[in-house]
């Protein structure tokens, strides 16, 4: 409940349509209220004496009345459409703008489709039960307090009884309540599943397709997509169990009162009309019942929604700039003292133990190792993608830590492994890399890179469109621009993730000869080819998270076995990426 009360606070700027809303379900409810009133005079004074102009009188005030109660309920989903629609959009800004600081760690506590999740059927689930559950929630208690004071009214001995049948329905809704409440849960994750197994399906479609895996991601679809609709159909089994509760309430009250009231009449004691107007409150109050209940269970079912909508925008970022941080990265040197990380608390174990390096600013290091041996989480640590769980990473000889996150990021440049291109042009693309660059310069970027012989023989250049993801540029196409793109940052740490994995030998060369001329960059290169990395200032070899050993590729190939051993298969041509026998143990 708690949760949901937090998440009340986005509807704030709608207060007034929530106020006017209310006012307007009032009126409505009010004019409804007034008709019994008038049937009963018409049947009872109208009709009794054959008076056609009161009939007629009556029956006017009757139409004004629905008429208004028509209008009022108008205009009344006017304003519940303007907050609740308002409410839901503002929640998922939030939870979209809490996005943008979740630091990697955050990002690993989530599955991206259950972030999906959250931020549209879940924020949808409360978005539906303002704009449904307002107006029954207004219109609900008005309903039922005048109704039974009106029936209590009208005849209090008939009203007694009608109220001996109410308890059975309140029964039915603590039941309904109690079992669904955690069904709503498990439907949640249920979509979770679902979208999950969509949103890989679908980005690996091409990847399932060269497999012949398409039976297989069809038998998996098959399930979750029948877990969701079980799932569906046991919740909603017993929602649903609301309205023939209510109906059957409501056919035995009017059983009874007919009974008891005929017998009233036949005794002089009631007239016709009052029975009839009788009746017209105890369906007007069971209406009311019914539309509370179905609030309860709106809440049940947003509550669950809340819940999770309150994870994603409570998730402490485990990265947050100090109070009086460094703006500015004085220089690119890198320093690890002592340096172990572990990806979570629950994790077994390291993934880096007791790193200690240096590589002073504008050298140029290489960085070898097999896979798993950790390269891509050593490096995640200089722009605190990460940060390191024991020991210090200093950049510019200052802690990270101690440094403005964004302006720690300016100063390094990274192409990660996993080669990100958005849907756009080559332009937009590159423009991520400094805004204000000017053709001159993006050309520039692309000569370093390489790229721009391939986007010359484009008709539209830098105007080519990207299909979603860059899919129709080649892997080493793909990943030039990224190259390009950081270059454009002019950072003072450049990190290489394995960026040119896809890229011929003769153009990888063109690429580090052009960074050869950009003397006062510290660049970390990290490669599965020796060849990537043998004119370096220095190699690191990791292994399982540690350092193997640190030297020139003259010395590492005089002294250390592992290192000959990865020289001689990859000269002699074993494996040309020596990605395996780079695993040294
Ligand atoms: N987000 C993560 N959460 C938990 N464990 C992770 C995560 N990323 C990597 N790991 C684990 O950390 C270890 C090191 O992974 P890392 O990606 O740094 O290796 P790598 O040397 O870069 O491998 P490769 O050459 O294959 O890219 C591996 O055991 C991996 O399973």
């Amino acid at each position: 409940m708690n949760d949901l009360k937090r998440l009340l606070h986005y509807l704030g700027p709608y207060r007034k349509d929530m106020i006017l809303g209310a006012l307007l379900v009032f009126a409505e409810t009010l004019f409804e209220l007034i008709i019994p009133i008038l049937m009963a005079d018409i049947i009872d004074v109208g009709v009794a004496n054959h008076d056609i102009p009161f009939i007629l009188q009556k029956g006017i005030q009757m139409g004004i009345c629905a008429i208004l109660s028509l209008l009022t309920g108008l205009l009344y989903a006017r304003y519940a459409a303007r907050a609740s629609y308002g409410f839901g959009s503002r929640i998922r800004e939030a939870q979209y703008e809490k996005l943008q600081h979740y630091s990697f760690a955050n990002l690993d506590h989530f599955e991206t489709s259950s972030l999906v999740t959250r931020m549209t059927t879940d924020v949808t689930v409360l978005q539906n039960a303002i704009n449904g559950g307002f107006r029954p929630m207004a219109r609900g208690p008005v309903m039922l307090i005048l109704g039974v004071g009106l029936s209590f009214w009208m005849n209090a001995k008939l009203a007694i009884v009608f109220l001996v049948c109410t308890p059975i329905l309140a029964l039915t809704l603590f039941f309904i309540v109690r079992k669904v409440s955690p069904m709503y849960h498990r439907l949640q994750k249920a979509m979770d599943r679902l979208n999950d197994v969509v949103q890989e399906g679908l980005t690996a479609i091409r990847a399932v397709k060269a497999f012949v895996r398409g039976d297989y991601e069809e038998e998996k679809f098959k399930s979750v997509n029948d877990d969701l609709m079980q799932t569906s159909q046991r919740t909603f089994h017993f929602a649903v169990l609301n309205l023939p509760a209510f109906q059957f309430t409501m056919y035995a009250a009017a059983v009874l009162i007919m009974w008891f009231g005929g017998n009233m009449i036949l005794q002089s004691q009631l007239q016709v009309g009052d029975l009839t107007g009788f009746l017209s409150y105890v369906l007007q109050v069971m209406n009311a019942l019914m539309m509370i209940s179905s609030v309860f269970l709106l809440l049940t079912r947003s509550l669950a929604s809340a819940k999770r909508i309150v994870e994603v925008l409570d998730e402490e970022p485990t990265l947050s700039s100090p109070k009086e941080s460094l703006s500015q990265v004085p220089d690119g040197s890198v320093r690890f003292e002592h340096v172990s990380f572990r990806y979570s608390k629950d994790a077994q174990e390291d993934a880096l133990s007791d790193i200690s390096l240096t590589i002073p600013s504008g050298q140029t290091v290489g960085i070898l190792g097999g896979t798993g041996s950790a390269k891509t989480t050593l490096v995640q640590l200089i722009p605190r993608l990460y940060d390191a769980t024991e020991g210090s990473v200093l950049v510019g000889g200052n802690d990270v830590r101690k440094y403005d996150v964004e302006a720690l990021r300016d100063a390094v440049g990274i192409v990660l492994q996993k080669n990100v291109l958005f849907s756009g042009t080559v332009r937009e693309n590159l423009l991520w890399g400094n805004e204000s660059a000017d053709d001159e310069t993006l050309w520039e970027a692309c000569r370093a890179a390489c790229a721009d012989e391939f986007l010359k023989r484009m008709p539209k250049g830098l105007d080519t469109d990207l299909g979603q993801g860059g899919v129709n540029v080649s892997g080493g196409q793909k990943q030039r621009l990224c190259i390009a793109r950081t270059l454009l940052k002019h950072p003072k740490i450049l990190i290489f993730d394995d960026s040119t994995s896809a890229v011929d030998t003769a153009t990888e060369g063109r690429i580090r000869a052009s960074l050869a001329q950009m003397k006062d960059m510290t660049k970390i290169i990290i490669a599965q080819r020796v060849t990537s990395v043998m004119d370096t200032d220095q190699i690191i070899i990791l292994d399982d998270g540690k350092i193997h050993a640190i030297g020139t590729h003259h010395d590492l190939l005089d002294h250390d076995p592992i290192y000959q051993e990865i020289y001689a298969s990859q000269m002699k041509g074993g494996d040309p990426h020596g990605a395996e026998q780079c695993k040294t143990s």
